[in-house]
């Protein structure tokens, strides 16, 4: 495909890693520890290791009041400020930069893909990677967590606490869900509404993962200037990813998961990338960030081996 001038080129960008601390939108508050847990298993270092240059730019936290949110105005209040602060420390990363966001629960989301849009001067296509479809509003939530309506608030749907933010709403003809298992009717019927394709694990088991991938890529990368991906690790099976907030079974595969995403790795327009539901209070051995590290150097390292030579001769001159 044929870029416009400007956008800038995976290769040559550092990445920025954002640690997003908030637990906000979740029933439970372990998700908040994610970016510092993430930082300690040494994710920088892994990238680096990859081929990429890379650093750790900040770590936002929820302001100390936030945390006594009950009802459901004062939840998307807080969410909302956390989200809009989000979206501006994306928009103001340098330009030469590539964003990983590091979650926190997947409220964030809200802010990320806002301020992503803001950053390239246009609403990206996504790929969103999770069991859930996280598209209630306000109004047809059963669980009354922030954490299930991120999606619908980037399409521009629910309260405006979560939608009035900097930076355009997403299109949803440029956006895919991918690996789906679990959901509540009224937020299947509003993304069915808006015309958003979800690729269902059912889908995913009888085309392939590679398939399903290849038509992700083909929806959002279609006609715009960039995508990203959203990567909600109860996407993931609990046999290999236990340590979420909302764990479903029958879920993807880490290997099989690590390999689609290398080939994030070749799309020059991949423009921002981000990792939420963390809990490493339920990863006493780290076995689940080890994992969430390969996840992420399967996106976005580089190749660094050189190709083999097939004449011995060349092999010596290097
Ligand atoms: N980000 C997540 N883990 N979302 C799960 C949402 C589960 C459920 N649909 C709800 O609205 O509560």
């Amino acid at each position: 495909m044929t870029l416009p001038a400007g956008t800038p080129q995976q290769p040559e960008q550092a990445l920025a890693l954002l640690g997003a601390a908030s637990a906000l939108g979740a029933p439970d508050p372990g998700s908040a520890r994610g970016p510092s847990a993430l930082e300690g298993s040494g994710l920088v270092a892994s990238l680096r290791a990859a081929g990429r240059t890379a650093r750790w730019s900040a770590t936002l936290e929820p302001s100390p009041l936030s945390d006594t949110a009950h009802d459901m105005r004062t939840s998307l209040q807080v969410n909302g400020a956390f989200a809009t602060r989000l979206a501006d420390a994306i928009a103001g990363l340098p330009a030469g930069e590539f964003p990983l966001v590091l979650g926190g629960d997947h409220a964030i989301a809200t802010g990320t893909w806002r301020g992503v849009g803001h950053r390239i001067g246009q609403a990206p296509g996504l790929i969103w990677i999770d069991a859930h479809l996280d598209s209630h509003t306000a109004h047809t939530t059963h669980s009354g967590n922030i954490h299930g309506m991120p999606l619908a608030a980037l399409l521009g749907e629910g309260a405006p606490e979560l939608t009035d933010l900097p930076g355009p709403c997403l299109d949803p003809a440029r956006c895919c869900v991918v690996g789906a298992r679990a959901w509540e009717a009224e937020e299947h019927a509003l993304l069915q509404r808006l015309g958003v394709r979800i690729f269902t694990m059912d889908e995913v088991h009888r085309r392939g993962l590679h398939a399903v991938m290849g038509d992700a890529l083909a929806i959002t990368r279609a006609g715009g200037r960039g995508f990203g991906l959203s990567l909600d690790l109860d996407a993931l099976d609990p046999g290999e990813l236990p340590a979420v907030t909302c764990p479903e079974p029958d879920g993807l595969g880490v290997a099989s998961l690590a390999a689609e995403l290398r080939r994030l790795r070749a799309c020059p327009d991949f423009v921002a990338m981000e990792i939420v539901e963390y809990r490493p209070d339920l990863d006493p051995d780290g076995l689940c960030a080890a994992r969430i590290v390969k996840l992420a150097q399967s996106a976005l390292g580089r190749e660094t081996m050189p190709a083999p030579s097939a004449d011995p001769s060349v092999a010596k001159v290097q």
